[in-house]
């Protein structure tokens, strides 16, 4: 290739295919190319013909006539007015040489030069065939150029000649390549090498680019230089043949890669060191990132201005200054539009051969990941300060997040939410939401309902909002739920539910309450065919105990009383103030004989109990079965009658009520 640079330097390098100089640099004979009647303007001139003409330095439009005698430029313009008037291809012609030169038949074609019409003038010297000096010149050149050569005969491209590399190449023995045809060798279609025989002798096409299968059976792709050479009077097709599979395939290679770098959605880089250091690679990502119009303002901004803050750009070059280390840091960056974006940038750093550092990175724009982040501190930080329990279960039902209350309340839950309900929620809440929560939460989109946790201190009650959420194809995408501790608002409202129906100061129910309880137990003891008892009941002569000890110590008589009584009741039993300090006892599932003996037991447990300081306190009772349709009232009025009686008869006993039925059937009053 350096041979091609020489031919290069002296003609027109842009324009000047490097294929076809390495051909045709190697002839041996004058080949000369010229403007096609526009005077012998010269367009290229190979080693030889610069030799024969004593062209130097560079040959690009001289005048060839002016380079030669008279009877040359005789020659050539006969020459040239032979092939225009009789149209020919190719004329040929006797060629002088001029002073010292050997005389030549000069061959003179129509030829293409970077798409122009152009002549192609080549010098065969005369005594050449004859001159065995020449033929062995060119033989030695043959043989001995390590670049695979073919010498082919352009009429049936039989193989001819081969040299010593291109025996090696192909792998045949040098006599069987010479039995061998050049379509036997070439993947192509017979056809077709023949007509790029075809313009490789007529100069049309010099360069070729072939698939040539060798002795093993591999096809390898090759470039062929292939032209016309004159050897021994004849013509044949002199082939250089370049091996350029692994050039391909690396190139390939490369273009593959290249493109992977282009299409990379992250900045690939290299950036050269120092304070002016400027971008002098970059990807297309690269210009995105940085907002940058074009490469050459990418690559004209320092590399310092994209750092937002100058002492992170120290640092990190600090962090590098390791030759091979890859050092990864998130960097905060400034776009060409002033715009600052949270990056990860890796990046090494390369020393050249000349001392000079280079650095290489990618560099990866995570502003929006970095807002997600921000935003899901936020939240977690919110969701951690809540004394709520929030947690999240994805798709699989596998425990995504739980807040701070959740992890403190609960522990560590098992990764799976139905082993962390199983975990988490007492066995009836467990199945509620399983069986309910979850399935109509999947339906609705939520669901809300109190169920309870368990905790190490037992189970507390929660209300709990169970979410699902649906991905944008209607899938399942996670479950979420809220869980509030409503344990203080449950004791309020059983504290509320408790005043509202008990007397404060002895805790006894109060008259409200008792009528609910009493519709409540007439109706059950209705369904059941169950009898249903009431004693009404007060304390002998309280307002003398008021009058002797004070409001406060009546107060206390009346709270005892209670608890006295009360300590002989049964669960289902109610106990109410009824008013003052007169009493009232519902008994369900107690017939009238059965209330008279617990009126009994109470009547004697009051009279045995110590009230200190007041002595003495006894209790009277009144007590009726209530008829199944007898009106509250009438009984309440039988009740009062007893009641009257007992202490009508002396106080601290117990009387029966007149039944129901004796009472129904008096007649009314007038
Ligand atoms: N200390 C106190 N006294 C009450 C309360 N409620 C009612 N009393 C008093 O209870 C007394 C009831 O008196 P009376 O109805 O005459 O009956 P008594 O003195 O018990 O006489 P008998 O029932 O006939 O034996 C009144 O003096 C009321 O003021 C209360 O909550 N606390």
């Amino acid at each position: 290739m350096q041979g091609n640079r020489a031919v290069n330097e002296g003609n027109s390098a842009a324009s000047f295919d490097d294929d076809l100089g390495c051909l045709l640099h190697e002839l041996p004979l004058p080949v000369l190319v010229v403007r096609a009647r526009q005077g012998w303007r010269l367009l290229y001139a190979n080693d030889a013909a610069r030799c024969h003409f004593g062209l130097v330095g560079r040959v690009v439009e001289q005048d060839l006539l002016q380079l030669v005698g008279d009877s040359e430029r005789q020659a050539l313009e006969a020459g040239a007015s032979a092939l225009i008037q009789a149209d020919l291809t190719e004329t040929k012609f006797a060629y002088r040489g001029g002073s010292g030169k050997p005389p030549c038949e000069a061959v003179l074609r129509r030829a293409t030069w970077q798409r122009q019409p152009a002549w192609q003038l080549t010098l065969i010297p005369q005594q050449d065939a004859a001159c065995p000096g020449r033929a062995s010149f060119y033989e030695q050149m043959f043989n001995t150029n390590p670049a695979v050569k073919l010498l082919i005969d352009p009429v049936d491209g039989g193989i001819v000649d081969a040299n010593d590399s291109a025996v090696a190449f192909y792998g045949y023995p040098l006599d069987v390549l010479k039995q061998l045809n050049i379509t036997d060798i070439n993947c192509m279609d017979p056809d077709e090498v023949r007509a790029g025989m075809a313009k490789a002798e007529s100069c049309q096409q010099l360069f070729f680019e072939f698939r040539h299968r060798l002795a093993n059976g591999e096809i390898r792709d090759v470039h062929v230089y292939s032209g016309p050479v004159l050897l021994n009077g004849h013509e044949y097709l002199h082939s250089i043949i370049v091996d350029v599979t692994d050039e391909k395939r690396y190139y390939a290679q490369l273009e593959a890669y290249n493109s992977l770098f282009h299409n990379l959605p992250v900045g690939i880089y290299r950036h050269t060191a120092g304070p002016r250091g400027h971008f002098t690679a970059a990807n297309p990502a690269m210009l995105r990132i940085f907002e940058a119009d074009s490469y050459p303002a990418l690559f004209a901004a320092r590399v310092s201005s994209f750092y937002a803050c100058p002492k992170q750009i120290r640092a990190f070059m600090a962090d590098l200054k390791r030759d091979g280390a890859v050092v990864r840091r998130p960097l905060r960056l400034r776009t060409m539009k002033g715009r600052l974006i949270h990056a990860e940038v890796t990046a090494y750093r390369q020393t050249e051969a000349d001392g000079t550092a280079e650095f290489s990175g990618i560099v990866e724009d995570v502003t929006a990941q970095h807002a997600a982040q921000l935003n899901q501190d936020r939240l977690t930080h919110l969701l951690d300060a809540s004394p709520d329990i929030v947690a999240i279960a994805d798709a699989e039902q596998r425990v995504a997040y739980i807040n701070k209350a959740g992890r403190e309340l609960l522990g560590a839950l098992p990764e799976a939410l139905p082993d962390a309900l199983a975990t988490a929620h007492p066995l009836w809440a467990c199945r509620l939401i399983q069986e309910q929560g979850i399935p109509y939460a999947l339906e609705h989109g939520h669901w809300y309902a109190e169920t309870a946790v368990r905790t190490c201190d037992g189970e507390i009650p929660v209300s709990q909002l169970i979410v699902a959420r649906r991905d944008e194809n209607g899938v399942l995408d996670s479950i979420a739920t809220i869980m509030r501790d409503i344990s203080q608002a449950k004791r309020y409202q059983a504290e509320l539910e408790y005043h509202a129906g008990h007397d404060p100061l002895t805790g006894a129910v109060n008259r409200n309450r008792f009528i609910d309880l009493l519709t409540r137990e007439r109706q059950k003891a209705h369904r059941e065919s169950k009898p249903l008892s009431l004693v009404m009941f007060d304390i002998d002569r309280f307002k003398h105990v008021n009058d002797s000890f004070g409001h406060s110590v009546g107060d206390m008589v009346l709270s005892k009383l209670v608890r006295t009584c009360g300590a002989l009741l049964r669960e289902v039993d109610v106990l109410a103030r009824w008013g003052g300090e007169e009493f009232m006892l519902l008994l369900p599932d107690t017939p009238l004989a059965g209330a008279v003996t617990l009126a009994e037991r109470l009547r004697r447990a009051v009279e045995k109990e110590n009230f200190s300081p007041v002595p003495g306190i006894t209790s009277s009772f009144g007590v009726a079965e209530l008829g199944p349709d007898e009106p509250e009232s009438q009984c309440y009025k039988r009740l009062d009658e007893a009641l009257y009686r007992a202490k009508d008869e002396g106080r601290n006993r117990v009387c029966m009520a007149e039944s129901a039925e004796d009472v129904a059937e008096q007649p009314k009053a007038r």
